[in-house]
């Protein structure tokens, strides 16, 4: 450790001279926190913005302190006890998924995760980078499912977008075995939706993850359960290949965020492409706007099948069936969380992680007045509010499909597809049971 540099306040920047003799600021906005180091020093942990080709970076720096001036005490953090090395030690891990998003991981784990980690002592940590999109189903089973199921405390950061965290979740409901001890899952988003850490608050690059990861606390992930009849299969390869959907029976998909059919589906499934994936998340946008309208002139595509909601009411929490009236439809969608992407507002009144699926579908309609809706979604989720759209508290929903093509039968469960097959049908339910935790 170099001297500690003396430091002053200037408005609502840190000031000081550094060993070259050059005055610097730092904002305190840019501040992700201080550590308290032997008695009487501090670290002060920054971002420092660094641009290159045009696009705005972040990489973590560190100065030494030689007192606390007042203005910073709200900022001293204490390493909480996912990252800790004290009287049960987590075993931690670090997964960089190098597909994610337009492929940033492995800069935000160099330039601020790993700096991260090195601040607070923590050098003892596992590093794993993905090569596949089989990786983090490996790293699940081999790794993190074992520590569970042997009761080891673990903290897994992920460096991905949803995908990551769906695979060990899918990993997890699968195992039969009982889970001693549930991981604590630290999100640093690197995806292109990254519902799930929008929906806890993360809202833009890296810089609240590492906060989330210093002060966040661990709470259990809902979890639905996509059951599909036997012959559904998942659409794998950019479309161009069929898998089974599990090695078991049960046919079933596990998700955390969303469970879709109609043009969400539809869209998420067409720009599953490399080619697509360079766009970020403008690719949904663009698929959005090839659906609604066909290069043949026509309307958008009626999804045609038979949705049917239960909910759950009354002081006993009766559950009650009802078929959504009409056979035709453009969007139909179930989700545990509020936000699809940052500003993608899709049910507003879901509130993340406290487990309520929200159902929300709207009928055949023209382009137009779809992309009015899509808008409306993105100010604020101002969609739930017009007439014809429904959005409603369930406990599960199921769809009979009434298409010809197999196109119009695709599902999207947290990013997956699944072509459903002919007269087939999905049940979605909430899951009881919960065995993830995130840190949030
Ligand atoms: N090195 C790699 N080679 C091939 N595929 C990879 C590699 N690393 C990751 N993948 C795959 O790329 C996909 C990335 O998914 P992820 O959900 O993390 O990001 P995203 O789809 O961009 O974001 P989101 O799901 O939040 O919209 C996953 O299917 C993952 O398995």
């Amino acid at each position: 450790m170099s001297d500690p540099l003396a430091v002053d306040i200037a408005g609502s920047s840190l000031k000081y001279t550094s060993h070259a003799g050059v005055e610097c600021l730092i904002d305190f906005s840019d501040i992700l926190c201080v550590l308290s180091n032997p008695a009487p020093t501090y670290s002060v942990l920054f971002f420092q913005k660094t641009e290159l080709d045009g696009s705005e970076d972040f990489s973590l720096k560190k100065i030494d302190i030689k007192s606390l001036p007042a203005a910073l005490s709200p900022l001293v953090t204490k390493i909480p006890s996912h990252l800790r090395y004290e009287d049960e030690p987590p075993v931690v891990q670090v997964v960089v998924s190098t597909g994610s998003g337009i492929g940033k991981a492995k800069t935000v784990f160099q330039d601020v995760v790993r700096p991260l980690l090195k601040y607070i002592g923590l050098e003892s940590y596992e590093l794993y980078e993905t090569e596949s999109p089989q990786t983090i189903i490996e790293l699940a089973q081999s790794k993190f499912l074992e520590r569970a199921h042997s009761g080891v405390p673990q903290t897994i950061i992920l460096l991905s977008g949803d995908g990551g965290l769906i695979d060990i979740l899918e990993v997890f409901y699968r195992s039969k075995k009982a889970i001693g001890v549930s991981p604590n899952i630290v999100l640093i988003p690197c995806g292109t939706g990254n519902a799930m850490a929008s929906s806890i608050g993360l809202r833009s690059g890296p810089v609240p993850g590492l906060s989330t990861l210093l002060r966040g606390s661990p709470s259990p992930v809902p979890v639905f359960a996509a059951r599909f009849s036997p012959g559904s299969r998942l659409v794998i390869d950019e479309g161009r290949q069929r898998a089974d959907i599990d090695t078991d029976a049960h046919h079933t998909l596990y998700g955390a965020v969303v469970a879709s059919w109609g043009l969400h589906a539809a869209l998420v499934a067409d720009s599953d492409t490399f080619e697509y994936r360079k766009f970020g998340s403008d690719r949904f946008k663009m698929a959005a706007n090839e659906l609604l309208h066909p290069s043949d002139g026509t309307p958008p595509h009626k999804f045609k099948g038979k949705i049917t909601l239960t909910a759950s009411s009354g002081p006993d929490e009766a559950r009650c069936q009802e078929t959504v009236d009409a056979l035709e439809h453009m969007y139909a969608l179930a989700t545990l969380v509020p936000r699809l992407e940052k500003e993608f507002l899709i049910s507003p009144e879901s509130v993340p992680l406290d487990g309520k699926m929200r159902f929300i579908r709207f009928g055949p309609m023209s382009a137009e007045e779809a992309m009015h809706l899509m808008t409306l979604a993105y100010q604020g989720g101002r969609h739930v509010i017009e007439d014809t759209v429904t959005y409603v508290d369930i406990e599960a929903v199921r769809i009979d499909f009434q298409e010809d093509e197999e196109k119009w039968r695709r599902v999207c469960i947290d990013g997956k597809i699944v072509a459903v097959e002919r007269d087939g049908w999905v049940e979605i339910c909430k899951e009881p049971s919960r065995l993830l935790n995130l840190i949030n």
